[in-house]
């Protein structure tokens, strides 16, 4: 277990588009984990990752009129995934549908789609803007019969869902060996084991054809990258669901995805985060 530094960085003023800009800037400089509120963020990253010069410089150069209280401490390594699960990852219901929860949590409210995830480090419990975007599309959609490819899986949150929802194959790649790892944990605390995981990126989908349903929810950087792996995928009349970047990023992805014969079908936002729906002919 390593040790990590919390960092706290207290925003004047403070909103959500600036807590979304700071957790995006400290993820690039090797951060792990952000928990926004209404006064700035706490962030963690590996102690020896740490450089407080880098700090020093992206908020110098943040993008935005703020000024910055910053303080930090040492968590040692052993206790702090539970600290940061029994403080910060609270049952979350969306659409009245799905709940999603720890296994130590108690009292957690009834929903037809009861997922149980421990997160550990990886990204995926349902409190996410893009993560509940998605799962409020999946609720809404009849995925019964299909094959799915979860591209970016994390927690394996969205592959566990769909597979609830009847999905006949699902396919989830997750680069990161941590939350491949957590992922794998994830699919037997929810008697998903059908998922096939892969660990690795846009090359495990050499071998996947015939899909009918293919959600990423990465970046838009890599979206727009692997897009056409993700197209060549596809069974006619599929649909995309793309998640992780902001809603004015679409022309970007359109310009990718529209060559490839993908049309744009509709989208959602949550505070300026999207869903982009797209189809095959
Ligand atoms: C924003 S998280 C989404 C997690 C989960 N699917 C959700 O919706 O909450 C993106 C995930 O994609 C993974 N990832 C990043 N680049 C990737 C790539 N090129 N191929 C596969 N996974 C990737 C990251 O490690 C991370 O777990």
């Amino acid at each position: 277990m390593n040790d990590y530094i919390e960092l706290r960085l207290d925003a004047t003023p403070c909103d959500e588009t600036r807590t979304d800009i700071l957790a995006a800037l400290l993820a690039q400089a090797g951060f792990e984990s952000f928990v926004p509120d209404e006064t700035g963020l706490t962030a963690y990253i590996k102690a020896e990752l740490f450089d407080h010069r880098e700090i020093d410089s992206l908020l110098a150069d943040f993008p935005m009129e703020t000024a910055f209280t910053v303080s930090r401490k040492l968590v040692e390594g052993q206790d702090w995934n539970k600290e940061w699960e029994k403080n910060y990852f609270q049952p979350i219901v969306i659409d009245d549908q799905c709940v999603i929860h720890s296994s130590f949590h108690k009292d957690i409210p009834e929903c037809r789609y009861d997922i149980v995830i421990d997160p550990k480090m990886a990204f995926g419990t349902g409190h996410h803007a893009t993560t509940s975007l998605v799962i409020r599309q999946l609720l809404a959609m009849n995925l019964q019969g299909l094959n799915v490819v979860d591209m970016g899986t994390g927690t394996g949150i969205l592959a566990i869902l769909a597979t609830m929802r009847g999905a006949r194959r699902v396919d989830a790649v997750e680069i990161d060996e941590f939350a491949f790892t957590n992922a794998v944990e994830n699919m037997r605390l929810n008697s998903t084991e059908t998922v096939e995981l892969h660990l690795g990126d846009v090359a495990e989908l050499a071998k996947v054809r015939n899909v009918n349903l293919f959600i990423a929810n990465i970046n838009r950087n890599i979206i727009t990258a692997d897009i056409a792996a993700y197209a060549a995928t596809l069974a006619s009349g599929a649909t995309m669901l793309l998640s992780g970047f902001y809603e004015e990023d679409i022309p970007v992805i359109m310009s990718a995805a529209e060559p490839l014969g993908l049309t744009y079908k509709s989208h959602t936002t949550l505070n300026r985060w999207c869903c982009l729906k797209l189809c095959t002919a």
